[in-house]
């Protein structure tokens, strides 16, 4: 009985890469998942572990980073060939080469500010009791927001474990998850939610960040100094972070212009902004919010 390698192909999957284009105060971004697979010669490092026709996955993703700094990304399927036919033009033990990409869809909402398109869920939640007393808490998740610049972090705590360089641009994105506590008969919910929601991205684009715990107060407060109907607002809003990749090895610099994007870990900010007034919700409200 002989055995024998059978079809195969490597590479690295799932690179999330974020190219951001400036033109002046106005910024776009290409958002996207870039997935590599190359097959040729490759007999012998399954086989012996000679890896000599190997290009090394890692290689692959700085390819797609250092690509998109170069040539920009345009319509995917033009940024998928660039980099496919990449592959097989300069390395010789590489016959052919397989490029996946999905592009996550962004809609402007300011000049260096975005929501991502699809995804957000409105929800609610309501109690009642036999006295007649009723809570409703409305509040929305899985709303994806980002901004490209106007973010700082620094001035925090240094001890002898903190490496995190401090910066005065990155890009300050998140996942909203906000819930929030009517005072108390809200005469029309679908109008309440659409105000709150518009405060919650207004806010976000409007305020020049130090920290993404200031930029949740900030939304609080605006949407409870807009939305008299609601009495308290609670936000937790994952850090989904950013990082500048380092391509100076290539020859390139990069102003912020292509990123890494992070899925974990994350930091997670939370916190209850609130009217000095609010009525105490007791255990309804505990109760939701305590998983
Ligand atoms: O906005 C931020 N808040 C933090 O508390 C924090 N911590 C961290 O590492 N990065 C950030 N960013």
């Amino acid at each position: 009985m002989s055995i024998r390698l059978g079809p195969n192909r490597y590479g690295k999957a799932e690179t999330r890469l974020v190219r951001v284009v400036k033109d002046g105060p106005v910024h776009h971004v290409k958002d996207l998942n870039v997935s590599t697979s190359l097959s040729g010669d490759m007999e012998a490092v399954h086989l012996t572990g000679d890896n000599a026709a190997v290009l090394p996955t890692d290689t692959q993703k700085n390819t797609a980073y250092a690509l998109a700094k170069k040539h920009g990304v345009g319509q995917i399927e033009e940024f998928a060939l660039l980099l496919a036919r990449h592959f097989v033009d300069t390395q010789p033990t590489v016959h052919h080469a397989r490029v996946e990409i999905d592009e996550y869809a962004w809609t402007r909402r300011g000049p260096h500010s975005f929501v991502r398109d699809g995804g957000e869920v409105r929800t609610c939640v309501v109690h009642c009791d036999r006295d007649g007393r009723s809570t409703v808490v409305s509040g929305l998740k899985d709303l994806v927001l980002m901004n490209t610049t106007g973010s700082e972090f620094h001035g925090y705590i240094v001890d002898e474990y903190t490496t995190l360089p401090p910066t005065t641009d990155r890009v300050l994105a998140t996942a909203v998850a906000a819930r929030w506590r009517h005072a108390g008969d809200t005469p029309a919910y679908g109008k309440s939610y659409e105000q709150v929601r518009q405060c919650l991205l207004d806010a976000f684009a409007d305020t020049h960040s130090l920290s993404l715990q200031q930029t949740l107060y900030a939304m609080g407060e605006r949407a409870l100094n807009t939305c008299p109907e609601i009495c308290e607002i609670r936000l937790a809003m994952p850090n989904r972070h950013h990082f500048a990749v380092d391509l100076s090895p290539f020859g390139l610099d990069n102003d912020n212009e292509v990123f890494h994007a992070a899925d974990r870990p994350y930091g997670l900010i939370e916190g209850s902004v609130l009217r000095d007034d609010a009525p105490g919700a007791g255990f309804a409200w505990e109760q939701e919010t305590s998983s």
